[in-house]
């Protein structure tokens, strides 16, 4: 069982906006209802979501879709004495009941990796239900933030944003490719190698999602330390292969769940902060952009009241990360455009 302690900075970590809101005295207009979705929330990365998201005190509705299983989903963590009033929706013809009303949809629906296989893998299966839910969004809610963790990223956020422009929906500021793991690796790495306190730690990572389009900004990590260049190397390709490293280890069970669902309930809290007003919101998307001469690319974005408010740039590069940029371009490019040319088929 957690220890009351354990569980209480679980909640805390989750909570700092509201306690943030509530030393400005906390209004009922700075604490709006918000409905968050989540479609697939009886999946590996859903359940563990759902649980994270019925924790956080911004959310006043959660809404868990799924294929199948979501009543037991729903039923289970409603009984959670936390803010948010649970319903669960099964089957595509509830979807838009699921959908109505949100003010952020996050997607974890697909399947995940086995060993030996790479996230474009997944492009065959996870492309159709991608295309078919944010058909549903484009109708139900179009003004919704989209937060899609399916993989693979690189291609489904662009598929995402051909349905959405299809539909006449498409809103560049509120398509987010989730990206969060990958800063959470880079600083769980970064911390364990600088020696530095954890939570203190910040690290950009730009790009994409997959191998290496994950480029992290060791360059720009903060707390700064003296890393050699072989560490930078290895720290580098660790959080690149961080992916596979779980997909491995879990030996044909899945890949990351856990580690994806406390990224996603962090990033997804960031978006209700963002809407809510609350300042200063940054966290690093795969969005689309103009930092470099792709039409999406993963980096620093400022989270305000209309979603994307700001897509900052890049900042100073070592000559190393100016060398993995120049080489996970091309990668990029091809999966973007494989997206785009699916959902135009
Ligand atoms: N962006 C990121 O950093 C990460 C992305 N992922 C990706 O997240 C996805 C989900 O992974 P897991 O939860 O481990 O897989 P899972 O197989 O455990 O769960 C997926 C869920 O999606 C549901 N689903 C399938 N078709 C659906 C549809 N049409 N509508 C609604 N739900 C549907 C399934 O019923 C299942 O409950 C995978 O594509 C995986 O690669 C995983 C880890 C990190
Ligand atoms: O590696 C995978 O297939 C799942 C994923 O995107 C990640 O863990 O970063």
């Amino acid at each position: 069982m957690l220890k009351p302690s354990i569980l209480s900075s679980l909640h805390s970590a989750l909570s700092r906006s509201s306690s943030h809101l509530a030393r400005r005295s906390y209004s009922s207009e700075s604490c709006p209802e918000r409905k968050v979705a989540i479609l697939g929330a009886a999946g590996g990365i859903g359940q563990p979501l759902s649980l994270l998201m019925k924790l956080n005190p911004l959310v006043s509705s959660l809404s868990l879709y799924d294929i199948a299983g979501t009543p037991g989903v729903a039923a289970d963590v409603s009984h959670i004495n936390t803010r948010s009033e649970v319903a669960g929706y099964q089957g595509e013809e509830e979807l838009g009941k699921a959908l109505e009303g949100s003010d952020v949809i996050i997607i974890p629906a697909g399947v995940p990796r086995k060993p030996g296989m790479t996230r474009d893998d997944l492009f065959n299966i996870n492309a159709g239900i991608v295309k078919t839910l944010c058909t549903a969004i484009a109708k139900y809610c179009p003004n919704a933030l989209v937060n899609m963790i399916s993989n693979p990223v690189n291609s489904t956020v662009p598929i995402a944003a051909e349905v959405f422009k299809k539909a006449g929906t498409y809103d560049e500021k509120k398509l987010f490719g989730v990206t969060t793991l990958d800063v959470v690796r880079a600083k769980t790495f970064y911390a364990g190698k600088a020696k530095v306190p954890v939570a203190d730690v910040n690290v950009p990572v730009v790009g994409g999602h997959a191998g290496v389009t994950i480029l992290p900004l060791f360059s720009q990590a903060t707390p700064k330390a003296n890393l050699g260049d072989d560490e930078i190397k290895a720290l580098t390709k660790r959080t690149q292969d961080g992916g596979t490293e779980v997909v491995e280890a879990k030996a044909g069970k899945g890949s990351a769940t856990l580690s994806m669902a406390y990224a996603g309930a962090l990033f997804a809290d960031a978006c209700l902060k963002g809407l809510n007003g609350v300042p200063d919101v940054v966290e690093c998307s795969f969005v689309q952009s103009s930092v470099t001469e792709l039409p999406f690319f993963a980096s620093k974005v400022r989270l305000g009241k209309n979603g994307a408010e700001e897509v900052l740039g890049l900042g100073p590069l070592s000559d190393y990360e100016k060398q993995g940029l120049e080489s996970l371009l091309p990668e990029l490019k091809a999966s973007i455009e494989k997206g785009i040319k699916f959902a135009n088929q």
